[in-house]
């Protein structure tokens, strides 16, 4: 779990908000409640700062790179290897979410690197090896640009440039060896597969002034995030008893493996540090924390392929045994 600070915007500075969110070290950061009301005395005795620990934790100084070294750059060896690997943004409205897995042609964000970084390390190895591969969202570089044209953004009191949808970029790389394939010999093939994933902004209606279609939108992408909460709670539990509910909605069934299945998954959570924005900020940190409870397993497809031949093997050879005593 990565954590990204975005700056204070010129509007929060200038409508009086003042930075709660500071990072203290690589790995934390501490928010401070900035409410000061004197008659909530179920808070007096509590103190107003909290820290949180993750495994990144980047701030404003933080550039595009930096970001896509810490939090992505590391699984592109992985996918081209055959094992799955997911990065999804989480956080508020406006929290810097589609900054982070978009950013603009002059300081792209992490689509646009995972996948220049794949083409340079495919390109690297290609005498050895083929390649093919597959996209979901875009075929070619442009067209994630034509993809983004068509979602819907829509500026809300919250977000002039707000995403009134989930972004899902899937990338899947297929190798094959080069010199078996000459020799006319069967192989098998490696599948890597990365899920790149900006999730619409949580909102609370009351802060966006949205009405008719826009709050109908809003309602079902909070449906969406509320299921994906529900599933990180459920597999944070560490009686490890709760149900996890991956039906409840579409994100959760396309997340399932990245949540609790077969690939490896970094959540890039996003907070604005402006006292405007504290309890979203809060909502963040504390699904962030529970993130971290959850384990994946990751295995290789050609591995799984072998284990399964293997098990039928030793079967077979128990069942033999069995009917020769018989
Ligand atoms: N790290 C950053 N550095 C500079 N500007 C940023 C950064 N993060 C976000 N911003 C700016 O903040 C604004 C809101 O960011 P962005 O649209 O990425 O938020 P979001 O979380 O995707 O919101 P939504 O969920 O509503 O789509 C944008 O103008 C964006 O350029």
């Amino acid at each position: 779990v990565a954590l990204r600070i975005r700056p204070m915007m010129d509007d929060e500075i200038y409508n009086g908000a003042t930075p709660v969110a500071h990072k203290v070290d690589e790995n934390m950061v501490v928010i401070m409640d900035p409410s000061d009301d004197l008659d909530d005395i179920l808070r007096q005795n509590r103190s107003r700062e909290k820290q949180y620990i993750f495994d990144v934790v980047m701030d404003a100084k933080s550039t595009q790179e930096d970001t896509y070294n810490k939090s992505c750059k590391f699984l592109i060896p992985s996918i081209m290897d055959g094992y799955n690997a997911t990065v999804f943004a989480y956080g508020a409205t406006g929290a810097g979410k589609t900054h982070t897995m978009l950013g603009r042609d002059e300081n792209p964000g992490i689509m646009a690197q995972a996948l220049t970084d794949l083409f340079d390390k495919m390109n690297e190895s290609q005498e050895r090896l083929i390649y093919k591969v597959t996209m979901s969202y875009l075929e070619v570089m442009h067209i994630l640009k034509e993809g983004n044209k068509q979602r819907t953004q829509e500026p809300t009191a919250a977000n002039k440039t707000s995403s009134r949808s989930h972004a899902v970029l899937i990338i899947s790389v297929r190798q094959r060896n080069r010199s078996v394939l000459a020799a006319g010999m069967q192989q098998q093939y490696r599948m890597g597969k990365l899920i790149l994933i900006d999730l619409a902004g949580s909102e609370r209606a009351a802060n966006t002034q949205n009405r008719g279609k826009r709050m109908v939108e809003g309602a079902h992408i909070n449906r969406s995030l509320l299921a994906l909460g529900n599933c990180i709670n459920a597999l944070s539990d560490k009686t490890g008893s709760k149900y996890v509910n991956y039906r409840d909605s579409k994100l959760t069934r396309l997340l399932k493996d990245a949540l609790g299945g077969n690939c490896k998954t970094v959540m890039v959570a996003h907070i604005s540090p402006a006292s405007f924005h504290f309890e979203e900020t809060r909502n963040t940190l504390t699904y962030a924390d529970r993130a971290k409870n959850l384990k994946t397993k990751v295995r290789l497809f050609c591995a799984c392929l072998f284990l399964f031949v293997f098990c039928m093997f030793c079967i077979f050879c128990v069942l033999g045994c069995v009917s020769v005593f018989v």
